[in-house]
């Protein structure tokens, strides 16, 4: 049984396994200390769920503004990588240490995770992290996530916790995702703006919709702003996960946005094998092909890439690397596993099947990309 409506996120039985991520401004307040009566009052919560059977997840945001503050540096989302890096280090023993603290207080183990974008993008890694959350969770633990951003470089960061907690979910199988925040649901235009409304409910994240979110945060404090939340609502539904954004602001958040039906619910649009959904998910690549039209239609019918069908291959890759697969016009119509390397992708390109021998000197797969490993965007 999937979520279909706000109050499911608290059901055992619709939502198993919850993700819930805490931005910045909810957790640390002006003076840069822990917020600790509010975080209580989540973790209250947090209890209430592991009671009722549900399985729970914490993507805490935060270190960078909490070590910030013990290094007196200011510089809001402006800082240099390596100055970030170094109020994480000094933030995340901290911000680990009180969940730690505060989650014991009520009876509950917490484990710290801290993840980077290669982690969950590299399959064996993946599937570790995934094996790891497994059983912590069948331990009764709750895992507190956070990004690794000591060693994570500009190119490999996720830089807002909103897609790490999406991709958290994939990986620990989570039904449901609740992003608490400062802002209660996405609103069709900046929530400042006269006349903004807030929208109840979202079933597939459109172009549309995506120009609804101002790209700056709001706080000073987070990153990403809601821009962030509907690349997370995006990676999500392509997983069959929902995902709420929900007011973080008053004491118990979330019980509070069931009482007044506040927030906005994102629905998946269609289910996904979790093989598919790590594919859908990929957002960094060793490289890129580019097919032409008829090629295109052939993969929206449910076809498999052919080698006759592409007509540029970029990158240094390897057989088993995910690709995107973009249309003569540059837009991405697809992510795929690939059968061949650079190398010999590159000599078969435009090839049919029965030229590709001679040029590879050995028998050619069936295809590039086959369509059980193949997801269209
Ligand atoms: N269309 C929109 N609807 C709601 N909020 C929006 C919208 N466009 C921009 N925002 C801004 O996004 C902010 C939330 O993002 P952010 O500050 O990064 O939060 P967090 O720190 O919780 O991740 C809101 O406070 C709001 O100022
Ligand atoms: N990993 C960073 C989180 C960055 C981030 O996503 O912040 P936010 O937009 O407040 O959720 C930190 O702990 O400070």
């Amino acid at each position: 049984m999937a979520i279909e409506t706000l109050p499911d996120f608290l059901s055992a039985e619709k939502c198993g396994r919850l993700v819930i991520k805490i931005g910045s401004a909810l957790l640390i307040d002006d003076g840069g200390d822990v917020r600790c009566e509010w975080l209580r009052s989540v973790i209250t919560e947090v209890k209430a769920a592991r009671d009722r059977g549900q399985d729970v997840v914490i993507v805490s945001s935060g270190s960078i503004a909490l070590g910030a503050a013990r290094l007196g540096v200011s510089g809001g989302g402006r800082r240099t990588l390596s100055e970030a890096q170094a109020c994480a280090a000094v933030g995340q023993i901290a911000l680990a240490g009180a969940w730690a603290e505060l989650l014991w207080e009520q009876g509950l183990v917490a484990a710290q995770m801290l993840l980077t974008l290669d982690d969950l993008e590299e399959r064996s890694r993946y599937l570790n992290i995934s094996a790891t959350f497994s059983r912590l969770l069948g331990e009764g633990v709750v895992p507190v996530v956070n990004e690794n951003d000591t060693i994570a470089t500009d190119e490999i960061r996720f830089g807002d916790n909103d897609r790490l907690a999406a991709r958290t979910a994939q990986a620990c199988t989570a039904d449901g995702v609740i992003l608490l925040t400062d802002v209660d649901g996405l609103y069709d235009r900046h929530p400042a703006q006269p006349g903004a409304q807030r929208l109840p409910e979202v079933r597939g994240v459109t172009e549309e919709i995506h120009r609804m979110a101002g790209g700056e945060s709001g706080s000073g404090v987070g990153t990403g702003g809601m821009t962030a939340k509907l690349l997370a609502a995006e990676l999500a539904e392509r997983a069959g996960i929902a995902l709420s954004i929900m007011d973080g602001t008053p004491m118990n958040p979330i019980g509070r946005t069931m009482e007044t039906g506040g927030g906005t619910l994102f629905l998946p649009k269609r289910d996904d094998s979790g093989r598919r959904a790590w594919i859908g998910g990929r957002l960094r690549f060793a490289g890129a092909l580019t097919v032409d039209e008829g090629c295109v239609r052939a993969l929206e019918a449910g076809k498999s890439l052919l080698a006759a069908g592409i007509t540029g291959v970029t990158g240094r890759f390897e057989r088993g690397d995910v690709l995107p697969i973009h249309a003569p016009d540059g837009r991405m119509v697809a992510k795929g596993i690939v059968e061949y390397g650079h190398e010999e992708a590159a000599a078969i390109l435009g090839k049919s099947i029965e030229d590709q021998q001679a040029i590879l000197g050995h028998a050619p797969r069936s295809c590039v990309v086959h369509r059980d490993h193949l997801v269209l965007l």
